[in-house]
């Protein structure tokens, strides 16, 4: 922290704005009172004067000893508190003026000491001010019972003599008012930056030190230990410490929990779709492939027998009067019967053939990389295996056949739903040619096995 932006001298400066206020003005009053009581000193040493030089003054006026009166009134000017003497006397003959007097209207007026108008050798400061005591001159004879009054005699002196006097004083009251100012200015700098500066400046120097992961709790060293405002407020942040790093650790354990949960939900989503996507790609009750995923996936072997310029063939098949079944038996038997009936074609066929359920009871098989014949061959293997089949269904055997239609890829021609209806229309032919039979499709014939 720099100097200029310090508490302390932020506060001094607050501080001794007030204090040179009140310095000032207790300073120019202590001058002000010194000045009215040197003032006052000069005046009772001026009513002094009369005391010493009054008698004298006195007979030279009664006796009109115009020598005597002026060497008088040239001692008095003399007098280093003295700057002016008038003498009034009644008749005015022995009217005197010497240095600076006020004139009738209170003017300064100056003469020299010959009583002739002239020059103030007065200058500067008050040296204007006049202030002066009269007194009455009277004679006071063998001859006369009262004291005869003569006139009167004005001492006058002036500020100037006073601020002279003043001076010195003035000066030792600014050197001790300066001096005790710095001394105080030196004393609380010292005390507020070392009880308050101090230990601010080493607090925020510990706050910026943090971790702001992982803050700690600070310590201070603080040359006090009452409970000041510092140590409450070190206290406080200390207290919010320990809350913000509970709240931080609590905060951990709830992201690990959730993490835990979002991985788990995130896992069990995943394991959701991909039974979804089974569920789409397989059918529930047979266990082989949808219709939708059969057709995805023949598509797939069909571009990759053209890639591969290979045959492929596709069966269809129909289960024969499986309406009568289930009339016969019941849905759910003709649901048992559809389950053998898949499992077996799935038993019979090899693993890269792809079995699909397109609806009700019709299936159709994708066979890559065989031809027509070899097709038809399957299909009649598949037929025997059907025929050989049995269910028991209350204690009575069930027996049920299957019709085959077969086609295959013609070169060039890879067209799905062209060779799945050339396959449907030879299963149409087997239908009709009563059942139980494997039919390949032929252009305009169909062929009987
Ligand atoms: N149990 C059961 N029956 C089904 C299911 N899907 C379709 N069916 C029935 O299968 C029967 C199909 O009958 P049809 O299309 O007349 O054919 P069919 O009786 O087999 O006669 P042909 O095909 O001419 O030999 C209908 O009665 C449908 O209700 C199924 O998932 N379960």
């Amino acid at each position: 922290m720099s100097f200029r932006h310090s508490i302390a001298l932020h506060l001094l400066t607050v501080i001794f704005g007030f204090y040179f206020l009140v310095a000032v003005i207790v300073t120019v009053v202590q001058l002000y009172k010194e000045y009215e009581n040197t003032k006052e000193s000069f005046y009772q040493e001026i009513q002094l004067l009369p005391t010493t030089f009054g008698q004298g003054i006195s007979d030279s006026v009664w006796t009109y000893n115009q020598e005597l009166l002026q060497s008088i009134l040239r001692g008095v000017y003399n007098s280093p508190i003295v700057v002016g003497i008038e003498v009034k006397s009644l008749d005015h003959k022995m009217d005197y003026k010497i240095g600076s007097i006020l004139d009738k209207d209170s003017h300064p007026a100056y003469f020299d000491t010959d009583g002739k108008p002239g020059k103030s050798a007065e200058t500067g400061l008050g040296a204007d001010a006049l202030f002066g005591y009269t007194f009455p001159i009277t004679y006071q004879g063998p001859a006369f019972k009262d004291p005869q009054p003569l006139g009167e005699v004005t001492i006058y002196s002036n500020e100037r003599l006073v601020f002279e006097r003043v001076k010195y004083g003035f000066f030792l009251i600014l050197i001790n008012s300066v001096i005790k100012t710095l001394a105080l200015w030196f004393i609380i700098f010292y005390f507020i930056k070392r009880y308050l500066g101090n230990p601010l400046n080493e607090f925020t120097r510990k706050i910026k030190q943090q971790d702001s992961n992982q803050p700690h709790p600070i310590t201070l060293d603080i040359p006090w230990s009452d409970n000041n405002e510092i140590l409450l407020l070190k206290d406080s942040y200390n207290q919010m410490i320990l809350s913000v790093n509970e709240y931080q650790a609590a905060l951990k354990t709830l992201n690990k929990e959730l993490d835990d949960k979002v991985r788990e939900r995130t896992h069990e989503l995943f394991a959701a779709k991909e039974a979804a996507e089974m569920l789409a790609y397989t059918d529930v009750l047979t266990d082989v492939k949808t219709r939708r995923a059969f057709f995805e996936l023949a598509e797939q072997e069909l571009k990759n027998a053209v890639r591969q310029q290979t045959a492929a063939s596709i069966i269809m098949i129909d289960i024969d009067h499986f309406k009568n079944i289930n009339d016969t038996y019941g849905h759910a038997t003709g649901d048992l019967v559809l389950q053998t009936f898949a499992k077996t074609l799935k038993n019979s066929c090899r693993a890269c053939d792809l079995i699909g359920r397109l609806g009700g009871e019709e299936f159709a098989i994708l066979l890559p990389q065989t031809d027509l014949n070899g097709a038809l061959h399957v299909a009649e293997k598949l037929r025997l295996s059907v025929a050989d089949s049995k269910l028991t269904h209350n204690r009575q055997t069930l027996h049920f056949t299957a019709s085959f239609g077969v086609a295959e890829t013609a070169p060039g021609q890879y067209m799905l739903e062209e060779i799945l209806l050339q396959a449907d229309q030879a299963l149409y032919t087997a239908k009709n040619q009563g059942r139980n039979q494997a039919v390949a499709y032929k252009q305009s014939t169909t062929e009987n096995t």
